[in-house]
């Protein structure tokens, strides 16, 4: 019985111990390292209560840490480790280095775990691509995206002569992507369906992904990316992008033969021209593909939520309806509704709509981010080291200027009066980003694709408030609550917007 007993007592004890070690060593890989700063939330213990506050309610911990350090930075336990943030002063002494030293892509990447989602990739081409092809073209596309625009609606929305409800999320990703498309691959693909669902799937894929794929540990991660299905999804959306893209390549690259100068002007062409120019021998059709998703992934969703948010600060404040179809009225009366490029700047109304609206419901409430690629000094001693990824505090709206009055008060015309001044007729628009309005970011990576995104959204919210009647469903009270997923502000997919066609 005994020498029966031992070797089965020596297994167990032995398993026992085994065990213990792994969840030690797991402990210690887990256990990240923290800055020496003070940390939000440190009078609880409950270390998994705090990361699981920071998921859901990052706006609500960033408000504590403010009013408890003021002016000082403060560190958040995050299930991804200890983040920094930086009061928002801190932008003004990291804005002169290069994105080679303190890059928001980089932290990007980082937060989705780009080197397995494939958005670990920064391209001269892409950038140069939106930075100075689109935004000189912009005026050119006007009618062509209200095209696309009046197109969408027609074709995918409901009759809505009755009020009917309608799942802006979805119904706008639609219009957005369609629009998007329009100048990204051109009036061939623009409808083209299955470039569609691809070009907007593969950023869902990229945050699904990437969330599960973080669940494990670092070092299992390059054998545990083949058991999480939307890291497959990712591989398969890069081959679809490409195959769907290739018969347009393959008619321009005929049509160029014989063409010149070349009839296309969109992200396409430009693509190709910067690389040539560039002279980059890497960049073949796989390439140009992988771009296309990369700014459809930039673009589109980002855009589509700044609509959503407008559209639920109109529906909860309708007073604001008519001043704005007045001023479109006014503003395209001369071209019987038809939306021209100087039409977009004369809608200072809706600009300032915009803009109050993002004010409250910006992108992230963290919007100047930046990984350190060289070690860092602040001014108040703090040392950044290589590798670090730190933000600012971007969304505290006590911190605006006292001449834009209450700062928490929604006025929808407040930059549009602030802009009566002649010497500010230019200042305070949507797409203008400064030290008080970081909601695209600031200094010279601040996002590229604003001022597309500004014309996109005023062709979008100009074609409803022309076209439609809209409200919350009866018994709704106040603007939806936003949802916070992180730092990121999204707006509440829940919530039914009632349409109806004007008479
Ligand atoms: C309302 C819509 C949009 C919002 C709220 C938005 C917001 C942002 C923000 C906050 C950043 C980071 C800037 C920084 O760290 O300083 C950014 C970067 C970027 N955005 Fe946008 N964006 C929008 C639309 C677009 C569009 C339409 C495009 C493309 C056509 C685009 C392309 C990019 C790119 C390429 C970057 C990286 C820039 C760089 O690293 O130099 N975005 N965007």
């Amino acid at each position: 019985m005994h020498t029966l007993q031992t070797p089965i007592l020596w297994t167990v004890h032995a398993l026992g111990v085994a065990a213990l070690v792994a969840s030690i060593i797991i402990h210690i890989l887990r256990r990240s390292k923290s800055f020496d700063v003070p940390i939000v939330g440190v009078d609880t213990s409950d270390v998994d209560s705090l990361k699981s506050r920071y998921v859901q309610q990052a706006d609500t911990l960033l408000r504590e840490g403010y009013e408890k350090f003021t002016g000082d930075i403060f560190q958040v336990a995050t299930p991804d480790g200890p983040r920094v943030f930086l009061p928002r002063r801190f932008a003004h002494e990291l804005k002169p280095f290069s994105r080679h030293e303190a890059s928001g892509m980089k932290a990007l990447a980082d937060r989705h775990i780009g080197q397995y989602t494939t958005i670990d990739h920064e391209s001269d081409i892409m950038l140069s691509a939106i930075k100075i092809d689109l935004n000189r073209n912009l005026g050119n596309f006007v009618e062509d995206v209200q095209h696309e625009v009046a197109h969408c609606f027609t074709t995918q929305f409901p009759p809505c002569d009755e009020w009917t409800p309608i799942d802006l999320h979805d119904k706008l990703l639609r219009v957005v992507a369609q629009a998007s498309a329009r100048i990204f691959v051109g009036r061939h693909m623009c409808r083209n369906e299955e470039w569609l669902d691809c070009s907007t799937k593969f950023a869902l894929d990229v945050m699904t992904g990437g969330e599960k794929l973080k669940q494990w540990h670092p070092w299992l991660r390059p054998l545990a990316q083949y058991f999480v299905p939307e890291m497959t999804c990712i591989r398969g959306d890069h081959r679809r992008a490409f195959e769907l893209l290739l018969p347009e390549l393959e008619r321009r690259s005929k049509e160029s033969i014989r063409k010149e100068p070349k009839p296309y002007n969109d992200m396409i062409e430009w693509m190709q021209q910067r690389a040539k120019k560039l002279g980059d021998k890497t960049f073949d059709n796989k390439e140009l593909a992988n771009l296309q998703m990369l700014t459809a992934t930039a673009a589109i969703h980002t855009t589509r939520l700044a609509i959503i948010h407008a559209l639920y600060d109109l529906a909860a404040r309708p007073e604001y309806i008519e001043p704005l179809r007045r001023e479109i009225a006014e503003v395209t009366k001369s071209s019987n509704g038809t939306l021209r490029k100087q039409h977009l700047t004369q809608m200072k109304k809706l600009d300032s709509f915009m803009k109050e609206s993002q004010r409250h419901n910006p992108p992230s409430v963290a919007t100047f981010q930046r990984k350190a690629m060289i070690p860092i000094d602040l001014s108040n001693g703090f040392h950044i080291p290589t590798g670090t990824i730190v933000q600012c505090n971007t969304n505290m709206l006590d911190e605006a200027p006292a001449e834009w009055g209450d700062p928490h008060a929604f006025d929808g015309f407040r930059f549009y009066k602030l802009r009566s001044k002649p010497e500010d007729a230019n200042k305070f628009q949507f797409a203008s980003t400064s030290y008080d309005s970081m909601q695209f970011g600031f200094g010279n990576d601040a996002c590229p694709g604003r001022f597309f995104a500004s014309n996109q959204i005023k062709i979008v919210l100009a074609y409803i408030l022309s076209h439609y009647d809209f409200k919350f469903e009866d018994g709704a009270t106040g603007r939806p609550k936003n949802i916070m997923f992180e730092v990121n502000v999204l707006a509440d997919p829940t919530v039914k917007v009632l349409f109806k066609k004007m008479q």
